[in-house]
């Protein structure tokens, strides 16, 4: 399948097109097999301000497509912010964030969701009275309003379309472990479980910018590891994802590029090498010498145990 051009009657052509060309959408390679355009999400001097109080101070930066972007910083340094301001949660108060040459800055929330950015949240938001799959499913409905007449006329289309729309689900709720609960209310989950079905979720639209906000928070040490597996799986060479994180083991082995903030602005950016390595990130951050050692040790330790092949140093 063609890759959709962003900003055309393509882009969504892509939430159209029928659903068994996008039955693997998980797994990296496996996405697209034609040509695809890279898109990159660029932020131009990004400002959010409450009143006199700013919060994102002139940050600009690139994020590409192929690569685990990961956001760090201390509590309140702004990299929330970020994510609503992408995502359209949170109006820009200047500067400019754009997908290749569509401005996203601007534009309400479904509009960016239209142009193919999914999000989780810090804190949890499922549908909790509806089941696991219900969850997974009720995200076909606004793309694919235009063929609801089509379905109510001609029940073999529907019962199609069902199946189709199932299998995709299906496949993701598989892809994090989550098939034997697809029955079950989504409230009931185990929180670990709630995490993975949040991500599950965001996929299904098989999004070119995954925004992950904290994905780590609450889970235990398996989860995490679970997690970051996963994450790393997720990697194809058309999506962008951007990963908020607290937990530095897992930024340290799964990201590509890590943007550091502090105070709502950029202090650096770069491999995880280069970030580890920066004396004012340390200063600033990551704590003492003995901190930096442990995090390195753990993330190489975690990066042999869940068989990631080492990064690419640029
Ligand atoms: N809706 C809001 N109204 C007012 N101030 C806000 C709002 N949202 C965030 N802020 C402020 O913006 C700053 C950055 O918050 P943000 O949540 O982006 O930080 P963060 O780096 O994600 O922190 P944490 O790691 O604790 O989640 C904080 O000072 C916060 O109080």
């Amino acid at each position: 399948m063609a890759y959709p051009v962003l900003g055309s009657s393509d882009d969504r052509a892509h939430h159209r097109a029928p659903l068994r060309h996008r039955a693997k959408i998980v797994r990296a390679g496996k996405t697209h097999s034609g040509a695809f355009r890279q898109m990159t999400l660029t932020f131009e001097k990004l400002r959010k301000q409450y009143g006199q109080h700013v919060t994102i101070d002139d940050v600009s930066t690139r994020f590409e497509p192929g690569l685990i972007h990961g956001v760090i910083g201390p509590n309140g340094a702004g990299k929330s912010t970020l994510i609503n301001m992408t995502a359209g949660s949170y109006v820009v108060s200047g500067g400019k964030i754009s997908l290749d040459d569509k401005t996203l800055s601007g534009m309400k929330k479904y509009q960016i969701a239209n142009s193919g950015v999914a999000r989780t949240y810090q804190n949890i938001r499922l549908f909790d009275q509806m089941t696991v799959l219900e969850n997974l499913e009720v995200c076909f409905y606004p793309a694919h309003v235009g063929q609801v007449w089509r379905e109510i006329l001609w029940p073999p289309f529907a019962a199609k379309r069902r199946r189709e729309r199932r299998d995709v689900c299906m496949e993701l709720l598989a892809f994090f472990n989550l098939q034997h609960y697809a029955d079950a209310e989504a409230g009931s989950l185990p929180y670990g479980r709630q995490r993975m079905l949040e991500i599950a979720r965001a996929l299904v639209m098989n999004p070119r910018v995954l925004l992950l906000d904290e994905p780590a928070a609450g889970l235990n040490h398996h989860e995490t590891a679970e997690l970051t597996a996963r994450l790393a799986e997720l990697k194809t060479p058309d999506r962008i994802m951007i990963v908020v994180e607290h937990d530095m083991d897992l930024v340290m082995t799964v990201c590509d590029r890590i943007v550091v903030m502090h105070h709502g602005k950029l202090l650096f950016q770069g491999t995880p090498a280069e970030v580890q390595a920066s004396a004012d990130v340390q200063l600033a951050y990551l704590g003492t010498a003995n901190d930096l050692d442990d995090i390195k040790t753990a993330a190489k330790d975690r990066r042999t145990q869940l068989g990631i092949r080492a990064r690419r140093r640029s």
